[in-house]
């Protein structure tokens, strides 16, 4: 199949998130086409494309608007192809955060007016190095709630990358029967 990833981040996280499914689904024998939706230059192009799966962080309750604009002006394009959207945010991280998490998601298809065939709350990463002052406040008081968890200087990595290769795999497995 021909797949198309689609991706916004801000801290990073969520490309590597994005060239981790890249990799898995070249590894299944499927052609992989990225669209990054934060660099302004040129159009996602979804000819030959049999599958999207999308993949956007949230950052303040929401997922970036750069995303959303993509994602609410290629509806039409999407409906008529096998998807997968992804939230990546701290809060899937944590069994208490997961239906605030789910709250995100929801937000942003409603928004959109975009329902995918298949959703995955992901759980992202603290990046403190990236962050100033504001964001360390945002990431401690709101995000982690007062969690006592350790903003060691670095990469504080959440990402459960074997069930992120699960929901993938699950993904292609029921999408290649339509385009066998
Ligand atoms: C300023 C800031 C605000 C954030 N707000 C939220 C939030 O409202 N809810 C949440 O679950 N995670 C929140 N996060 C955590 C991000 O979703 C997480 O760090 C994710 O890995 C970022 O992905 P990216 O590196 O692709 O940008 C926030 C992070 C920062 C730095």
């Amino acid at each position: 199949m021909d797949i198309l990833i689609v991706f916004s981040t801000v801290e990073g996280q969520t490309r590597k998130i994005a060239d981790f499914i890249g990799q898995r689904c070249r590894s299944a024998g499927h052609a992989v086409h990225m669209f990054n939706t934060d660099e302004k230059r040129g159009a996602a192009s979804f000819d030959g494309v049999d599958a999207v799966i999308l993949a956007a962080p949230v950052h303040e309750r929401r997922h970036p608007e750069a995303f959303e604009t993509f994602v609410a002006a290629s509806r039409g394009e999407l409906k008529t192809r096998r998807t997968l959207l992804i939230s990546v945010s701290l809060k899937a991280s944590f069994s208490e955060g997961l239906e605030e998490a789910q709250d995100y998601l929801a937000e942003m298809e409603m928004r959109t007016g975009f329902e995918p065939d298949a959703e995955l709350l992901a759980a992202g990463a603290v990046r403190t190095s990236s962050y100033g002052y504001f964001e360390t406040q945002v990431v401690r008081s709101v995000v982690l709630n007062g969690r006592d968890i350790d903003l060691i200087d670095g990469v504080r990595e959440f990402t459960d990358w074997d069930a992120l290769s699960a929901a993938v795999d699950a993904f292609l497995q029921a999408t290649m029967p339509h385009y066998a």
